[in-house]
C-alpha cells in the first residue's frame, strides 16, 4: 500500500526513517524533512518501504550529481556505491557523529558526558576523494561495474563521483582492456597515485598461471597509466606483473611531508586527504614523543612512519606479509622493529617477557572491521598507560572500549572522522588512559 510519510531522521543503516501512525518506516533515498509517498508492505510494526515519490523535499535534500544514484527507474540505477548522495553534507556529518555516540552508549555503556566527544572531522573533499576502489567485471558490457543495492545486478558505470579523476579514467579503460586481454577477473581493485600520475590493479582470477601472466602483460601494454598488476586466485599467493607498488603522498599535494608505498592488494585508506587528518588526530591524542610505542595492525606503515618520526622506538605488528614488505621498504633502518603475526598473541607474548610490563609508554591499534577482542586485558598486562584505538566499525569499537574499561582503562576522548562521505560509514579515534 502507498503511504504518505514525513522523514524525520537518517537511520544507522542509511535509510530515511519516519512514521505512519504507530508504524516506523524505513525508506531508502529519502532525506530528513522530506514528505514522501512510499510503498509499504501491509501489516503492523516496523516496515521497510520503497520510495514512490518525493512530494515535498526537506531542507536537507540536495540534487545528487550522479545518474546511477537513487531509486531503480531504469537500467544502471540504484547503484550500491553511495547511500547519501541526496543528503546535504553537514547533515551526513551530524548523523555519523550521533550514530557513533549512540553505539558507544548502547554497546559500550559509555554515557555521553563521561568522555570528551570532539566534533566530527569532515573529509577535505566530500566528492572525488577515493584513490582506490573495488569493482566487478561485467563481461557482457566489457565494463567495470558496481552492484545494485542489495543485489548482484551490475550497474554499468558511466561515471562515479567518489573516485579521484585519475582513478575514474583508469576505471573506464580497464574494463574493456580486461575483456580484450581475456582476463576473466571476478573482482578488480584499482588504485591511483595522484603524486605519480599512475595506477595499479589487483585481479581475482579463477587461476594464475603462465597464460594469465602473459595476458596481464598485454593488459599493461594496452592501458596507459596502469603500471602494474597483482594477480591472485582464491586462497593463492599474489603474483606481481609490472610494478604495482605506488608511492602515495602522506599528505596530498605535499610530497615533502613524506611518501608511502602502497599496492592494490594491501590495505590502505582510500581517502588520502581524510587519512592525513586521521593520522594527525591519532598522533595528537597519543603524544608519542620520546616514548617506546607498540603499534598493532600497522599495515603498510600508515601510522608507523609518523610515529617513528616522534617516538623513541616503534614495535609494529602486522599479520599480512605483503603489507609488512611495503612498510619495511619504507621504514627499515629507522627506530622501527617489525613483528609478523597476530596482534593479540604478540601483545600477550610481549607481556609475558621479562621486563614486558611497563616496556611501552604508549600503544596505537587500528584493527580491521572485526575489532580486537581481548586486547584490553593484553594492554593491561603490558601496563601501557596511554592507548589510541582507531576503528572503522562503531559496533566492534564500542564492544572493545567496554572491555578496555573492564580492564582498567578510562575512555578520555573520542574523535569521529569522516573517511567515507556519501555513505553511512564513520571512522573513530579514541584515547584510553590507564586508571591504575
Ligand atoms: C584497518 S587496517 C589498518 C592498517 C594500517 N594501520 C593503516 O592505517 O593503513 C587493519 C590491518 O590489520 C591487519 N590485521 C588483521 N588482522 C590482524 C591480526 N589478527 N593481527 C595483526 N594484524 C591484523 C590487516 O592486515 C590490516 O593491515
Amino acid at each position: 500500500m502507498k503511504l504518505p510519510i514525513v522523514i524525520e531522521d537518517l537511520a544507522p543503516g542509511g535509510e530515511g526513517v519516519g512514521r505512519h501512525g504507530d508504524r516506523t518506516v524505513f525508506v531508502p533515498f529519502t532525506a530528513p524533512g522530506d514528505r514522501v509517498l512510499a510503498e509499504v508492505p501491509a501489516g503492523e510494526g516496523t516496515a521497510h518501504g520503497t520510495l514512490v515519490e518525493v512530494e515535498a523535499a526537506g531542507g536537507t535534500r540536495v540534487a545528487p550529481p550522479c545518474r546511477h544514484f537513487g531509486v531503480r527507474d531504469g537500467p544502471d540505477t540504484e547503484c550500491g556505491g553511495c547511500e547519501w548522495l541526496h543528503v546535504a553534507y553537514p547533515r551526513q556529518l551530524e548523523t555519523k557523529a550521533r550514530t557513533l555516540a549512540e553505539a558507544l552508549r548502547r554497546i559500550g555503556r559509555l554515557e555521553p558526558g563521561s568522555y570528551s566527544m570532539r566534533p566530527i572531522v569532515a573529509s577535505p573533499s566530500p566528492l572525488r576523494y577515493r584513490a582506490r576502489a573495488k569493482f566487478h567485471l561485467d563481461r557482457a558490457s566489457a565494463r567495470l561495474v558496481f552492484f545494485r543495492r542489495r543485489s548482484h545486478e551490475p550497474v554499468r558505470l558511466a561515471e562515479c563521483h567518489l573516485l579521484l579523476p585519475g582513478l575514474d579514467v583508469l576505471r573506464a579503460a580497464v574494463g574493456p582492456a580486461l575483456v580484450a586481454a581475456r582476463l576473466p577477473a571476478r573482482e578488480v581493485a584499482l588504485e591511483w597515485s595522484e603524486h605519480e600520475g599512475r595506477g595499479a590493479a589487483w585481479l581475482l582470477l579463477p587461476e594464475v598461471g603462465p597464460a594469465a601472466r602473459a595476458r596481464a602483460a598485454d593488459l599493461l601494454a594496452a592501458v596507459a597509466g596502469l603500471a602494474g598488476v597483482v594477480l591472485q586466485a582464491e586462497g593463492g599467493p599474489p603474483v606481481v606483473v609490472g610494478d604495482p607498488v605506488l608511492r602515495q603522498a602522506r599528505v596530498p599535494g605535499r610530497p615533502g611531508a613524506g611518501l608511502q608505498r602502497s599496492r592494490p592488494d594491501v590495505f590502505q585508506q582510500a581517502n588520502r586527504g581524510a587519512n592525513a587528518v586521521l593520522v594527525e588526530t591519532a598522533l595528537g591524542l597519543l603524544a608519542p614523543d620520546g616514548l617506546d610505542v607498540l603499534e598493532l595492525h600497522c599495515g603498510a606503515g600508515n601510522f608507523t612512519g609518523p610515529l617513528a618520526a616522534r617516538a623513541r622506538s616503534v614495535s609494529a605488528v602486522e599479520v599480512q606479509g605483503p603489507a609488512l614488505d611495503l612498510a619495511r621498504a619504507d621504514l627499515g633502518g629507522g627506530p622501527v622493529r617489525f613483528f609478523a603475526g597476530d596482534a593479540l598473541k604478540l601483545a600477550l607474548a610481549f607481556a609475558r617477557e621479562p621486563g614486558g610490563p611497563g616496556r611501552f609508554g604508549a600503544a596505537l591499534l587500528d584493527p580491521p572491521r572485526e575489532g580486537a577482542k581481548g586486547i584490553g586485558a593484553a594492554l593491561r598486562d603490558l601496563a601501557v598507560p596511554r592507548v589510541v584505538y582507531v576503528s572503522c566499525d562503531p559496533a566492534t569499537f564500542a564492544r572493545d572500549l567496554r572491555a578496555c574499561g573492564e580492564a582498567g582503562y578510562r575512555v578520555d576522548t573520542v574523535v569521529p572522522v569522516d573517511m567515507f562521505p556519501q555513505t553511512r560509514h564513520v571512522e573513530a579515534v579514541a584515547l584510553l588512559v590507564s586508571e591504575k
